[in-house]
């Protein structure tokens, strides 16, 4: 089953620079692999600022790539494109925000807004086949034609969420990056939206690139999971293996700070608090970034950058404990202490 996946994209040493003030470049993201599957959801979490965001956007060609590739259907999105190209690009990949209030126009009905992709991309032939196609979008999404007459301050935030997601649909998408799209959402509210996200995935076979800086709220979504730190990825799984067998000191210490709902398993359990500040992307620690803030780094950590390695079947990760050529100082300090 697992080998039949088919690759919808390929993001490829992928980087994304920010040019600052004088010489200095903050390097948001900075050179990450992985593919995404058709139909699957694929979770990307890390601490505010790790460049989860910046990676969306790339892949989604609203920022230039500064180095790599994003390879859509074996097409590499970055490269040179004729402007038909470039709008079925557009037209496959969509995103929804965190905050729907702020992307959505305040000064147009819900319908228009609904409407702006049929409209750029001349979906409906009419009038009525216009309105035809935002009624059923409105339905598809919970809402009803009434509401499409309504602006968007009329709504709560979970019913922008839904005008935000009809507005992605209406250009019928095959990639749909959800940027925090519910993590400013009351909590039985988020229920619902990715209920509805997955009805829709289900109906339409669509792929998501869920977005979170929690790594609770990805849980149960993605059938798997990236986890960034400093514009690198750490650890890239399936949700099962992430959760239960995380490789990466980064992802083990995430996972221990989720809260455990039985008082006894919770009491029980070693936490791992990693100290200090995320440093800054302007001038990232030599060698693995993590190093810094690492319970288990060793001298080799802020020398050589560990390498992106398949350390079993799917599940891949950048450090050096997995790297035999490395591990040997970590395996002896172990045996000391024990
Ligand atoms: N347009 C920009 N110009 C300059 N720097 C930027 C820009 N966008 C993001 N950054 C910087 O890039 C880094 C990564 O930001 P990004 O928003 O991608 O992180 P994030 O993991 O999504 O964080 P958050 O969850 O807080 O949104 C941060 O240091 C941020 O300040």
């Amino acid at each position: 089953m697992i080998d039949q996946r088919e690759k919808l994209l390929e993001i490829k040493d992928l980087k994304k620079h920010f040019p600052m003030a004088g010489k200095t470049v903050l390097k948001a993201v900075d050179g990450i692999t992985f593919d995404i599957y058709k139909g699957e959801t694929f979770g990307l979490v890390g601490e505010s600022g790790c460049g989860k965001s910046t990676a969306g956007r790339t892949i989604m060609r609203l920022y230039e790539a500064t180095e790599g590739e994003v390879d859509y259907q074996g097409e590499n999105v970055h490269g040179k494109k004729s402007a038909k190209e470039l709008k079925k690009f557009n037209r496959s990949m969509q995103m929804i925000f965190q905050d729907p209030y702020a992307s959505l126009n305040p000064r147009m009905t819900v319908k228009d807004i609904i409407a702006e992709g049929i409209d750029i991309h001349g979906l409906a032939k009419s009038k009525q086949e216009r309105l035809n196609l935002v009624n059923q979008l409105l339905e598809t999404v919970g809402l009803n034609q009434e509401h499409g007459n309504r602006y968007p301050h009329e709504f709560s935030g979970g019913q922008r969420q839904r005008i935000g997601i009809a507005r992605a649909l209406a250009v019928n998408p095959e990639f749909i990056v959800a940027d925090e799209a519910i993590s400013a959402l009351d909590v039985s509210i988020q229920a619902q939206v990715v209920n509805l996200m997955r009805e829709l995935q289900e109906e339409r076979g669509l792929t998501y690139l869920f977005i979170a800086h929690d790594l609770s709220m990805v849980k149960h979504i993605s059938d798997r999971v990236g986890v960034m730190y400093l514009g690198n990825m750490a650890e890239v799984a399936t949700s099962d293996d992430l959760y239960h067998e995380p490789l990466h000191p980064y992802t083990q210490a995430l996972l221990s700070a989720i809260p455990i709902s039985d008082p006894e398993v919770e009491r029980s359990r070693e936490r791992i608090i990693i100290e200090g500040d995320v440093p800054s992307p302007i001038n990232p620690p030599s060698g693995c970034r993590f190093r810094t803030r690492c319970p288990l780094a060793m001298d080799v950590c802020a020398k050589v950058e560990p390498e992106w390695q398949e350390y079993t079947k799917d599940h891949w990760v950048a450090c050096h404990l997995y790297n035999d050529k490395y591990n040997e100082e970590h395996k002896a300090r172990q045996a000391v202490k024990n």
